[in-house]
């Protein structure tokens, strides 16, 4: 019995917060499902238990969630708290082991952290280059075909009908190819898409299939064996199975045909560091299966999150026309219609660019973040947080917050912009996360969605499919990250 207790009990001068029930994380189960919103109801407690900072016990895990703009800043900053929670959610990608980028940490995360970002920057990831720009050039003006001249190949049917196109998966090709020129300096051809569709649909069911907490299965495991639908465990299973197989056959390709004493392209730098270190030491954090994770985090979220952040702007849209007309009006006194708009244009288009940073703070695409893990026995905010908390940071507290930004409910893009000039000083939102586990994706984020977003709207009008503005914002799915249900628009290609 006492064992029993202490598995519950809070240790000293945890921070407050809900009480523990001992039925393992059904509690928690119930929770995030009468919710559907975490990040509210961490706010909520946040408020109840008059604390910046809140603790409970889920599971036998230690779980504190930061619902202050400052103090998540601070953690962000402070190395202890730089770790990753060996989660289910984590080891069910990875062949039951620890690897990747996302859900490693210590020497093993920084060195593959650093060497991935160094290398693949030399095929244009993360910087300005030009051969990365006009491949995502091209591939938007394939998306761009698709809706002004219709199908082509079968799969094309799915997203394009007539004047209409399915979202968000109607974005999905130019991001993803983008990110394969990096890997193996080629794209996917038109007729194959198909592939990159189908990993885009896996990448968004493994989103939707979990949340901030990795949920229920973080704290249960159990339950995947037991209730493998209901707790998400069969669409992550099955929607990383379509990225992670996928990579194993570039991979595969990749390893027949390596020469060492030519890289072709990232996968072959990363080949080639593999079998120099397997050569030299007797311990190596490089391996075939990390690469293919490294792959698999990359394109993960490139394959799911880009999509989803432009057809909630789109949504946007539909519910303000006025938005739209001010883009249209940008682009074509910026650009014209003679030629597509380039990373250069960025600078001289505020409003384009205000309305994505816009989007981006109103929708925490990822509300509660990847979270982190307390790497020793540490404070925060005056609180013991013991060895081995999960750490989660509540970015809404930041994005919503009403002191800094006074009308935080308002979609208002025009707050980042100062005297005709985009004012990043304005933008104190931090979507991107900071510090050393900051995105390892935004400058690509940024640059490529800019890049599609301005081309597609240079190209079309964009209208519901009755053709009246939305009343209201569809209902929120939240999963790891915040999406809308797939929907139909409708678009006019402009004269
Ligand atoms: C709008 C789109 C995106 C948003 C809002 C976003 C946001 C985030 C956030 C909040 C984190 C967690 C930071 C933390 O742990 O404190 C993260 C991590 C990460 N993101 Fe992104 N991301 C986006 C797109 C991308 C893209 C396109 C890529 C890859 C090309 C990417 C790659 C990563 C990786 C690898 C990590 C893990 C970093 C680490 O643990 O060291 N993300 N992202």
């Amino acid at each position: 019995v006492r064992l029993y207790k202490n598995a519950y009990k809070k240790p000293a001068n945890f921070p407050p917060g809900p009480p523990s029930l001992p039925v393992y994380g059904a509690y928690w189960l119930v929770l995030a499902k009468a919710y559907n919103n975490l990040a509210a109801a961490c706010i909520k407690f946040s408020n109840e238990y008059k604390s910046k900072v809140i603790g409970m016990i889920l599971g036998t895990i230690p779980v504190v969630v930061v619902n202050d703009p400052y103090l998540l800043k601070e953690v962000l900053n402070r190395e202890e708290f730089d770790g990753r929670m060996d989660i289910i959610l984590g080891r069910l990608r990875s062949y039951w082991k620890k690897l990747g980028i996302f859900f490693t940490d210590g020497y093993f995360w920084h060195v593959q952290r650093r060497f991935t970002l160094r290398y693949m920057r030399d095929y244009g990831f993360g910087r300005r280059d030009e051969s990365l720009e006009s491949t995502v050039a091209h591939e938007v003006k394939e998306m761009i075909d698709m809706a002004t001249n219709g199908p082509k190949y079968p799969a094309e049917n799915d997203l394009v009908k007539g004047d209409q196109i399915y979202l968000p998966h109607f974005f999905a090709v130019p991001f993803m190819n983008g990110l394969m020129h990096v890997f193996t300096r080629a794209c996917v051809p038109r007729q194959d898409y198909h592939i990159l569709w189908t990993t885009a649909r896996g990448a968004l069911r493994f989103q939707r299939s979990s949340n901030d907490f990795g949920a229920a299965l973080s704290f249960t495991p159990w339950l995947k064996d037991f209730l493998p639908e209901f707790s998400g465990y069969k669409g992550l299973k099955e929607g990383n199975q379509c990225i992670l197989d996928l990579f194993t056959k570039i991979i595969k390709e990749a390893l027949d045909t390596h020469d060492s004493s030519f890289n072709r392209h990232f996968l072959d730098v990363y080949i080639s560091k593999m079998k120099e270190e397997m050569a030299e030491k007797k311990r190596t954090t490089y391996s075939v299966d990390q690469l293919a994770l490294v792959c698999t985090d990359y394109m993960f979220p490139t394959a799911s999150a880009l999509q989803s952040v432009l057809s909630l702007l789109i949504e946007r849209l539909l519910l303000h026309p006025e938005v739209q007309d001010k883009i249209h009006e940008e682009i074509d006194r910026v650009i014209g219609r003679d030629r597509l708009p380039t990373i250069d244009d960025r600078s001289n288009m505020p409003y384009t660019e205000a309305c994505l940073r816009e989007i981006m703070r109103i929708e925490t695409l990822v509300p509660l973040g990847v979270p982190h893990r307390a790497m020793v026995d540490t404070k925060l905010d005056g609180y013991n947080i013991p060895e081995g908390s999960m750490v989660s940071l509540n970015y809404v507290t930041l994005h919503m917050n009403k002191e800094i930004w006074g009308d935080p409910e308002n979609f208002r893009p025009e707050r980042f912009i100062v005297n005709g000039r985009l004012q990043l000083s304005q933008d104190k939102s931090l979507p991107f996360g900071a510090g050393r586990r900051l995105c390892a994706g935004e400058t690509y984020a940024r640059q490529a969605l800019f890049q599609v977003f301005a081309a597609f709207m240079q190209a079309f009008q964009v209208s519901t499919i009755d053709g009246k503005p939305y009343k209201q914002l569809a209902p929120r799915i939240q999963g790891i990250i915040t999406t809308i249900p797939n929907f139909w628009i409708r678009v006019t290609p402009r004269k």
